[in-house]
């Protein structure tokens, strides 16, 4: 599974954490990240990620580009719903599209907790028919 991993500024002690948690489950898969998150959790991890821009300069679009290309399988979106943010289009953008594909995401930790149970589960496979549907 592809899996994108982004957070605002003040979420991202926090999703350092829930990868250091999670590292078990994340190391399975194919992980992708905004310019600065990404670099926050592979010096905390060791993890392997492919690093897009930093969110104000296009990241957020770029994900959403591997959205929009079916290409994305799960984003786990550390959102800061206190600060306005200058991209705030681009967020947007991304959420949207990860509805108009039915991509799971994440927008605070209680949730990405249950994505990567689900996942490890295997009650992510419906992905595998999206696939299907969109070919
Ligand atoms: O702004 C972001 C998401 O909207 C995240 O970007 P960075 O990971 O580069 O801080």
């Amino acid at each position: 599974m592809k899996i994108a991993l982004i957070a605002h500024d003040k979420k991202k002690d926090s999703i350092v954490e829930f990868t250091i948690a999670y590292k078990t489950i994340l190391e399975k898969h194919t992980l992708y990240a905004t310019g600065t998150t990404g670099q926050r959790i592979m010096d905390a991890t060791g993890l392997e990620i492919t690093r897009f821009r930093s969110g104000p300069l296009g990241g957020d679009q770029q994900i959403g580009a591997m959205i929009a290309n079916n290409d994305m399988d799960m984003v786990i979106f550390f959102r800061d719903p206190l600060t306005a943010q200058p991209h705030e289009p681009d967020i947007s953008a991304l959420m949207r599209l990860s509805d108009v594909y039915q991509v799971p995401l994440a927008t605070n930790m209680g949730t990405a907790e249950v994505l990567l149970k689900g996942l490890e589960k295997g009650l992510i496979d419906f992905r595998l028919l999206a696939d299907r549907r969109l070919k």
